[in-house]
């Protein structure tokens, strides 16, 4: 590797496994390198572009869509020759893919790219440990993004018994051959566990050669995203708490993932609502509204054979409807009780520090 290379390291994993939260502790805590992020979102809206910072100004959102889905490699070119100037003195890459990524498409990517200042660095899945068993009978493919990994990490560790851990553990450590496997609570890794697997040129450790990965058979590939479904819902009008609350908890079996920020209006007027739902896993993360922000409510939400058309009109039934359709004072509690309580990081603990 020349000493103009920068490493690019894969952080893959599916809806909700905790990629973001990695990233920010990551940025956090890699004092002293410096990191240059790509985020794959999914959806129209970029939330994970939004609740990422990078350390260098270098956060690039790839836009709508899948990044492995690209026909061609030249927007991934485009952004890591912006993301390579000699200037930003970046010490390594990492592009988040979208939960949806088949993580061997954008290995080929990289590994084809003509940038010559670009080696790729390794591929890192994180695993929701308690999602793990679910998520792999839905998602057979999973066991091959496994064994293209340099790094596992079988995060939310905090969420499941240790019986069940070592379970998951095991089992990933079968599916994932040489590649070295960890268990994180709330993505707290060690930087250096990542930033010094960068992977020497023209080798790919873990179970798969790299003419695996380059000429592996097209045909394998189950492609998440057919069966996926996204719904982005931007809207001026605050929601009603109570009514948010009973859309969420009667949320359809098929609606996987939900993220986004919600504005409750009257009910909080200092606040916006950060929301995570993976499966059935739902948390609100009160923040002060910043400075100067228009006050939206931003959703995406993923899942497999739901109804758009429904989704969106429940969500409209959720907006407030006139200065008569104002919220009592208890309507914020059902929110209140999925909001972290002191022993649960909350969201604001991942992100990075102020700049
Ligand atoms: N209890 C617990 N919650 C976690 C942990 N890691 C992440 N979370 C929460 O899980 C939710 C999803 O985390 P994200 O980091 O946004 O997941 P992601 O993989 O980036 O999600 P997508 O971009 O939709 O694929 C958020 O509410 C996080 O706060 C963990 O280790 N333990």
């Amino acid at each position: 590797m020349s000493a103009q290379q920068v490493p690019v390291v894969v952080l893959a994993g599916f809806l909700g496994a905790g990629k973001t939260t990695l990233l920010n502790h990551l940025l956090r805590s890699a004092r002293g390198t410096r990191i240059g992020v790509m985020v794959n979102d999914f959806g129209d809206i970029g939330i994970d572009a939004m609740t990422v910072a990078g350390q260098v100004g270098s956060t690039v959102s790839l836009g709508n869509g899948c990044l492995c889905c690209a026909v061609d490699a030249s927007e991934l070119d485009e952004y890591l020759e912006v993301l390579t100037r000699p200037e930003l003195r970046l010490d390594v890459i990492v592009i988040e893919a979208s939960g949806l990524a088949e993580p061997q498409e954008l290995i080929r990517m990289l590994l084809a790219s003509e940038n010559r200042r670009v080696v790729y660095g390794g591929l890192v899945e994180v695993v929701d440990a308690a999602e793990f068993a679910a998520t792999r009978e839905r998602h057979p493919e999973t066991d091959r993004h496994l064994a293209l990994a340099d790094l596992v990490v079988v995060n939310k560790a905090d969420r499941v018994p240790a019986d069940g851990l070592r379970a998951v553990r095991e089992t990933v450590a079968g599916l994932a051959g040489r590649a070295a496997v960890i268990e994180a609570a709330h993505g707290r890794i060690d930087p250096e566990l990542l930033f010094d697997r960068v992977v020497p040129e023209g080798e790919i450790t873990g179970q798969m050669s790299i003419e695996d990965v380059l000429y592996g058979d097209e045909d394998e590939h189950a492609h998440p995203h057919a069966a996926y479904d996204t719904v982005s819902l931007t809207t001026a009008v605050p929601l009603h708490p109570r009514r948010l609350m009973a859309f969420l908890d009667a949320r359809p079996q098929g609606l996987y993932r939900l993220k986004g920020f919600v504005d409750l209006g009257p009910a909080d007027p200092a606040h916006r609502y950060r929301v995570h739902a993976v499966g059935r896993f739902l948390r609100f993360y009160p923040e002060p509204w910043p400075a100067g922000e228009e006050r939206l409510s931003q959703l995406v939400l993923i899942g497999s054979g739901v109804d758009a058309a429904a989704l969106r009109k429940e969500l409209a039934g959720c907006e407030l409807d006139g200065p008569d359709d104002t919220p009592d004072e208890h309507a914020l509690w059902g929110v209140l009780r999925y909001v972290p309580q002191d022993d649960e990081p909350r969201a604001e603990d991942e992100l990075p520090p102020e700049r």
